[in-house]
């Protein structure tokens, strides 16, 4: 029989920290596709492949984390979740809080979340609260929330979101036969790129890859204290999702640069949505604005002549453009011509 896939936590039960016996909370997340990027290889003289995040349950990465500290959430017998979001953890967190039946109460800063984002969060029934503030400040309420009250804190601090997270490394090296020599990503609050060395890590230690990728990371240039080397008040770019100047993770992502050999550098708000526009439009792979960095990135290194000639690259593409239509059409022109209900009108307009 066809193997049916059933989320990351029974995918790869044996290398997280759950049992069989355990009430797993899922969505059937994991198990996206690694595209191959066939001009953007040809240009940068690499083998590249995107890692399309976005056809997770809920559009973006965070479901793999997210399966995971919901059902420890669970198994603690918690009832109610908290997180602070830039959109995306929220409408993960808020889908399943809603399968797991739980509260789910969710802080963002106020006007900077995608559309699409606040919508999911609504409908799957969360509290929603925006605060006159940026994520940070968010995440520093919700700290202190789960401290003083019995709500469970599932932002990437949560160590279960991480290891759900590092399933992603896993998948990458399953899909290619080994780990790549070089593997990118957007970098915010670090949640993430912590999780992908850890998930790296652990299979070259369990001989599953022979090696481990250098990790290169990169930061949306108005949002990067990563790069300045210290937490910025107040960061701002066109990328919400890594709209974030005081990281959580920051001495593990440190870590992921430095052991990796890699490093975290920093892309204009132009270079990402020039690259959102490529991914779309060649590779046929729709992004939201955080996403295209890692591409942004990989293409400023080609440009410096500092990509390894035929070198392995994947790239995580994070997140679904459909949550943010209004950043994607910005500036382009949309108005379709309208025609009669007539084949010879289709093809005038059509020039055929
Ligand atoms: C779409 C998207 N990409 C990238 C990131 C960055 O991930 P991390 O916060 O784990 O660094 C986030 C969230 O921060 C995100 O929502
Ligand atoms: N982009 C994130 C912000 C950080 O969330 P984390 O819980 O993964 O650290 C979001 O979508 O909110």
């Amino acid at each position: 029989m066809a193997h049916v896939w059933r989320g990351i936590i029974n995918e790869y039960l044996d290398l997280l920290p759950f049992d069989a016996a355990d009430r797993i909370v899922t969505l059937g997340e994991g198990g996206t596709p690694l595209i191959y990027a066939e001009k953007i290889s040809s240009e940068v003289g690499a083998e590249v492949f995107v890692k399309f995040e976005g056809m997770n349950p809920t559009g973006s990465f965070k479901d793999r984390g997210m399966t995971s500290a919901i059902t420890q959430v669970v198994k603690d017998g918690d009832h109610t979740v908290v997180c602070a979001s830039t959109g995306n953890t929220s409408a993960s967190a808020a889908a399943y809080a809603a399968h797991a039946g739980l509260r789910c109460v969710v802080m963002i800063p106020q006007g900077k979340i995608a559309a699409g984002k606040m919508a999911q969060a609504i409908v799957h029934g969360a509290d929603l609260v925006q605060v006159d503030g940026n994520f940070d400040e968010c995440l520093d309420i919700v700290r202190e929330l789960s401290e003083n009250y019995p709500i469970a804190l599932v932002n990437s601090v949560n160590p279960y979101r991480l290891q759900g997270q590092k399933t992603a490394a896993f998948e990458i090296v399953d899909q290619l036969g080994d780990a790549p020599d070089i593997h990118m990503l957007p970098v915010g609050n670090a949640g993430n790129i912590s999780a992908y060395w850890m998930g790296f890590k652990e299979y070259a230690d369990a001989g599953v890859s022979t090696r481990r990728p250098k990790i290169w990371g990169v930061q949306a240039a108005g949002a990067a204290p990563f790069v300045v080397g210290h937490p910025i008040k107040d960061p701002e770019t066109v990328a919400t999702a890594i709209r974030i100047g005081k990281p959580a993770s920051w001495d593990l992502a440190i870590a992921a640069r430095d052991e990796s050999g890699g490093w975290i550098r920093a892309v204009t708000d132009e270079a990402i949505l020039s690259a959102q526009a490529r991914l779309a439009a060649e590779v046929g792979v729709f992004v939201e604005p955080a996403s295209a960095a890692p591409i942004a990135g990989l293409l400023a290194a080609a440009a410096a002549g500092e990509v390894p000639r035929g070198a392995t690259i994947t790239c995580t593409v994070t997140g679904n453009g459909l949550k943010d239509t209004a950043t994607a059409l910005a500036g382009r022109e949309v108005n379709p011509a309208v025609i009669p209900v007539d084949v010879d009108a289709a093809a005038a307009v059509l020039g055929l």
